[in-house]
């Protein structure tokens, strides 16, 4: 089990780290989720043993990791980071760029384990490529490939997501899902966008300027968002002020400058309700969002599969009471 116990790190005069605990155990992945700045990467070098904590600790299994300063060589072998731009070897191919990370070995667990993780990586089709020959996608899975080739404890990935299309993305997604559980390694990995962190995470975090303000399973951190940022930061989300629930005929229960959010996917359409006027229409493939105008002050985004809005389309809803989710 990899801990983290309040951590932090300060460049010059910026906090980008402040004191950070979470403990990330084998088999399980967690997705922290950050605006750009929030820390994600000196977090992931902290954690990977590449950059000397001010204070605070990382263990493994009990063990304290050191910081580059104390060591000759920095990193630690059981903890691998994959950095976002991938860092392949240029002239060599996929293959023997996941090779390498197993050289030490005898050639013929070399042979094995390299044709285990092409095939565990989907790469088998264009493992004789070079990098500049791969696509984003293949040089993401080489670069993950590489890292997990010495059945490393933990694995830490900077925006496995970021830059791929949806099949790479997908696939990304499920090799990491595999190998979890296949290989029982513990996966932490950042992004900026939550979509890939709530489906595949077992546990998800925010990250705010250098504070990890929330950690919980994702249906939780998604329903029960602690701020507005995190609200926004997990999906769509209607953050609006207290004054406005008699509107949304709700009740006015709290004080009038506070703050709910409403996920789009909780607000209906029905025969009767709130009227409201369409203001704008995006299709989304499986279903169109709609942002519905209740009055000059509050509008609303929500998920129906109905054909036939426009803009300028009246409209009515309704809105549970339990739906409303109060903000700090
Ligand atoms: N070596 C450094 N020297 C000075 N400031 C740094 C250094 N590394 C990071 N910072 C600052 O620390 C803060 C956190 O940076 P970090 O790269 O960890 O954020 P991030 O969430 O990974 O951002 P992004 O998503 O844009 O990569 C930022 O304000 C950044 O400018």
């Amino acid at each position: 089990m990899l801990i983290a116990d309040r951590l932090q790190k300060t460049f010059a005069d910026i906090q980008a780290v402040r004191s950070i605990s979470l403990a990330l155990p084998p088999g399980r992945i967690v997705g922290l989720v950050g605006a750009s700045g929030s820390g994600k990467s000196t977090l992931l070098s902290l954690l990977a043993g590449l950059l000397d904590a001010d204070s605070g600790e990382v263990s493994l299994n009990g063990k304290r990791v050191p910081g580059p300063s104390e060591v000759l060589v920095a990193g630690h072998t059981a903890i691998r980071l994959v950095h976002q731009e991938y860092q392949l070897m240029p002239n060599v191919s996929l293959r023997e760029n996941i090779a390498y990370a197993v050289r030490f070995y005898e050639k013929e667990y070399q042979r094995f384990r390299v044709d285990e993780l092409l095939k565990l990586c989907r790469l088998e089709a264009v493992q004789g490529h070079l990098p500049r020959q791969a696509s984003g996608g293949e040089k993401q899975r080489t670069a993950i490939a590489r890292a997990i080739a010495e059945k490393p404890a933990v694995l830490l990935l900077d925006e496995p997501f970021s830059h791929l299309d949806l099949p790479n993305r997908t696939l990304i997604r499920d090799l990491l899902f595999d190998l979890v559980r296949q290989e029982q390694t513990a996966c932490l990995f950042v992004t900026h966008d939550a979509t890939d962190a709530l489906s595949i995470a077992d546990e998800v975090g925010i990250l705010q300027t250098g504070h990890l303000i929330q950690l919980g399973p994702p249906v939780v951190v998604y329903r029960k968002p602690i701020t507005a940022y995190a609200a926004r930061m997990t999906g769509p989300a209607n953050i609006i002020r207290a004054r406005h629930l008699p509107a949304l005929g709700l009740a006015a229960s709290y004080h009038p400058d506070a703050c709910f959010c409403l996920r789009p996917e909780q607000i209906h359409l029905s025969v009767e309700g709130i009227p409201a006027t369409v203001r704008a229409v995006f299709f989304k493939g499986s279903h169109f969002e709609v942002e519905a105008e209740v009055n000059r002050y509050v509008r609303l985004r929500l998920l129906t599969t109905r054909m036939d809005l426009d803009i300028g389309s009246a409209i009515q809803l309704q809105i549970a009471e339990d739906a409303v989710w109060w903000l700090k």
